[in-house]
């Protein structure tokens, strides 16, 4: 008997190993990220999905917590060909259900072929398949998942100073801590706000750019967020990455998209198509932006076309659908953050003419 089963939505039910005890659903995502696995899990783009990873072995450089993204562990259970001993009391401290020794090469087939599906899980002693089927029962598609910004977003404004060379409003739909780091590291001081933000309270902020996070779910589940970018477009820059990008587009009149199983990983290339230059970029994505309304698509992933990037120089637009703060790593696109404050500059420069 095993002591850990899955339920996949296409029928099956497979044998684990419990590493980390407890019940959960959600939806089954890969990522080919050889690195970063504790980045990887404490980014809250991960809310509500099972996180597999392609890479054999798991832990293999301890787990520090000044590598994380955000105080906890976000996707509901992981899975791994091996898991080392540091990592399941790691999951197992924060309740996370964590399954190894299954075939992830299987796993990551079926997802590839079949797209990111809903599964269920049960680890722990005495589980059965039937307590696996149970939550694959009760698992909601990602875009039923109506409030899923409310759940990873802060509950307080808090303020991280940086030099207060700009302020920048950043609206919380699940940012990744590297991205106020960036900023920080740049002389910003960056207001973190609640993606339930109303449109006076940014106004009473003043802030020089409104910046758009990285966040779980469907982008069309945040139109708070959609209507603060209608509100202040063209009257602040405004920068987004990845759910920000998905945001803004959708702001801008274009549209968004579900993708068959996403890109998640550290090495999808994207090309800008200005420069023609290519960089490595780290991804953690299952939306993609179908229709980029008004704004223009100015980089695109080289394997597959998706936009990687959009921009309107008018009105001081710039978003990335990949995650140019770099944690884990390429640091090949570290220099959004320089364009996006080069932004405010170019505003101060207009207005003061
Ligand atoms: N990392 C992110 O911001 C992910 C955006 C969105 N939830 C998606 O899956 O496409």
């Amino acid at each position: 008997m095993s002591d850990a089963y899955i339920a996949l939505a296409d029928g099956r039910v497979l044998e684990a190993r419990c590493r980390a005890p407890g019940t959960t659903r959600g939806e089954l995502v890969f990522t080919t990220a050889y690195t970063g696995y504790e980045e990887s899990l404490t980014d809250p783009s991960y809310e509500e999905q099972v996180l597999t990873f392609s890479y054999t072995l798991i832990g293999n450089y301890g787990v520090r917590a000044d590598r994380f993204e955000s105080s906890r562990i976000h996707p509901r259970a992981a899975i791994a060909r091996e898991f080392t001993d540091e990592m399941a009391t790691w999951f197992e401290s924060e309740g996370v259900p964590a399954i190894d020794h299954i075939e992830t090469r299987d796993l990551v087939t079926s997802i590839r072929e079949d797209g990111a599906m809903k599964c269920g899980i049960a680890a722990g002693e005495d589980v059965t398949p039937e307590d696996a089927k149970a939550e694959l029962a009760e698992c909601k598609e990602m875009s039923d998942h109506t409030e899923i910004g409310q759940q990873v977003t802060t509950t307080e404004t808090t303020v991280h100073r940086g030099g207060g060379e700009a302020d920048v409003a950043l609206i919380d739909c699940g940012a990744k801590g590297s991205i106020i780091d960036s900023l920080t590291e740049r002389g910003a001081d960056v207001h973190v706000l609640s993606c339930q933000t109303a449109a006076e309270e940014i106004r009473e902020l003043d802030p020089d750019v409104l910046f758009i996070s990285n966040g779980p779910g469907d982008p069309a589940n945040f139109q708070n967020t959609q209507s603060l970018v209608e509100e202040f477009a063209g009257e602040l820059p405004i920068a987004g990455i990845c759910l920000g990008q998905q945001i803004v587009a959708r702001a801008f009149g274009g549209d968004t998209e579900k993708m068959a199983f996403g890109h998640r990983g550290v090495n999808q290339p994207v090309i800008d198509l200005d420069t023609k230059q290519v960089v490595m970029t780290t991804q953690n994505h299952g939306y993609t932006v179908s229709d980029p309304g008004d704004l223009e698509v100015t980089q695109r992933n080289v394997n597959d076309d998706t936009a990687e990037g959009l921009a309107d120089d008018e009105r001081g637009i710039i978003t990335r659908q990949y995650h140019p703060e770099a944690n884990p790593g390429p640091h090949d696109s570290l220099g959004f953050f320089d364009d996006v404050l080069a932004m405010v500059d170019t505003q101060s420069a207009v207005t003061a003419d």
